[in-house]
């Protein structure tokens, strides 16, 4: 792009066009009256991709949960404020949000747990000692691949890496389960979902998805695409908080046959029966393990009240044109645009709309350098290592007027920083 920057017209030309571009992106954005749900700064965060924003109304929905349902209720409010039956109710309050019907999710412990219980009982599910190889997204967030080895471990089977953009070369009659990220963490770049998932099913296999970068910033649609397992993280798109609980997808055509690796008592079709032979529940409840994490997940509860009305195509909408208007301003404004020989930043984030998550990742030789002088700008994103800025843009709060701000103190801050 940067190559063809001389026969542009002037610096501050652009800048004042991109500052009018960014009034009028916002003053016609339907969601930006959802900003106000959150607590937010003066600066820009960039980074609910990681961890997503406060919504303003939660801490007095856990101090209730704290001072009324535990303090005074006590042990009366498993039934009576609907602790007991939280992990599958919260459950159904995601489903709308990526695609599912009612009764196939279940919220409960971290999304390395519920990999765990996807990938051991995806293998059951295969049920063929012929189906040897688990393939697993070569460049996968790193939790998904440790624990997906030790799952091939305990049930006899071989990892196999893949890239998603070439996995019909993996696939074959020994492919018992596949284990795909919908949106890369690093790259941001998003995965074909129904493609891919028709592919594993062709050869016979059972797909895995992992949606943490997908959930709450595009439409996933697993039931209109047959996902059979999937698993997911509630504190970034879904601004659950830190540590909030994760959820694990089980297609209702699964369930009878799904077999946890975990069968807690929380599983068991009758826990306070307190039998000592299990006997799964069914429906969503077999895949719960054991106490769930109340105070987390009432946290999560609340936090998902600002989804109400609010259309996933609309929020697509508006997470494409934030990340292209962030690339149009990053050209401008960082010294030597971007992507092109002289550039200090390129995108490793596909241009393609069908390719792209709801993240900028650019490649900086002097990332450490630039983000911590970002972040004394206000403007918050994250380092991955050794030389990636990344950018997350979430749609309920952020702006595009923000999103040029972001852009701008990019390039001040590599004309601060030395060259590598
Ligand atoms: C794609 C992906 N999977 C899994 C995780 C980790 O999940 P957890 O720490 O909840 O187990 C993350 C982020 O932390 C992630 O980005
Ligand atoms: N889960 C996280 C945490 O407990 C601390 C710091 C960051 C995280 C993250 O979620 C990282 C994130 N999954 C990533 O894509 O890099």
């Amino acid at each position: 792009m940067s190559d063809h920057r001389m026969t542009q017209p002037d610096e501050s030309v652009l800048t004042d066009e991109l500052v009018r571009d960014a009034a009028a992106l916002d003053a016609a954005d339907p969601l930006a009256p959802l900003r106000e749900l959150f607590v937010l700064d003066g600066g820009v965060y960039l980074d609910g991709n990681s961890l997503g924003a406060l919504p303003a109304h939660v801490p007095a929905r856990v101090a209730d949960v704290v001072a009324r349902q535990w303090g005074e209720l006590r042990i009366h409010s498993w039934r009576e404020s609907g602790w007991w039956d939280a992990p599958e109710r919260i459950g159904d309050r995601i489903a709308p949000l990526v695609g599912a019907g009612p009764g196939q999710i279940v919220v409960g412990d971290s999304t390395s747990v519920n990999v765990f219980k996807a990938v051991v009982a995806g293998v059951r599910l295969s049920a063929d000692e012929s189906r040897t190889d688990i393939v697993v997204d070569a460049a996968t967030f790193p939790t998904d691949g440790y624990v997906a080895e030790s799952a091939a471990r305990l049930t006899g089977r071989r990892i196999v890496h893949a890239d998603p953009r070439e996995l019909s070369a993996a696939l074959g009659p020994a492919t018992a389960v596949v284990l795909l990220n919908h949106v890369d963490y690093r790259s941001g770049r998003l995965h074909d979902l129904p493609a891919l998932t028709a592919a594993v099913h062709e050869a016979g296999a059972i797909a895995v998805w992992d949606l943490c970068h997908s959930a709450g910033a595009l439409p996933v649609d697993l039931d209109a695409h047959g996902v059979d397992l999937a698993v997911g993280c509630t504190y970034k798109y879904l601004n659950g908080g830190p540590g909030s609980p994760a959820y694990l997808y089980v297609a209702e055509r699964h369930q009878e046959a799904f077999e946890s690796p975990l069968p807690g008592w929380n599983s068991h079709a009758d826990p306070f029966a307190m039998d000592h032979r299990y006997t799964p529940a069914g429906g969503a409840a077999r895949g719960r393990v054991g106490t769930p994490d109340i105070l987390s997940l009432l946290a999560l509860d609340a936090a998902l009240d600002v989804w109400e009305g609010v259309d996933m195509d609309s929020v697509r909408a508006k997470s494409l044109a934030l990340t292209d208007f962030f690339l149009r301003c990053a050209e401008t404004y960082a010294e030597g645009g971007l992507n092109g020989v002289d550039s200090r930043v390129s995108s490793l984030t596909p241009v393609a709309h069908e390719a792209r998550g709801s993240q900028i990742a650019l490649r900086c030789a002097e990332a450490p350098a630039v983000m911590d002088r970002l972040a004394g700008r206000g403007v918050v994103g994250d380092l991955r290592g050794p030389d990636v800025l990344r950018f997350g843009f979430t749609p309920l709060y952020t702006g595009f007027e923000d999103v040029r701000r972001a852009a701008a103190a990019l390039g001040e801050v590599l004309a601060e920083v030395p060259r590598a």
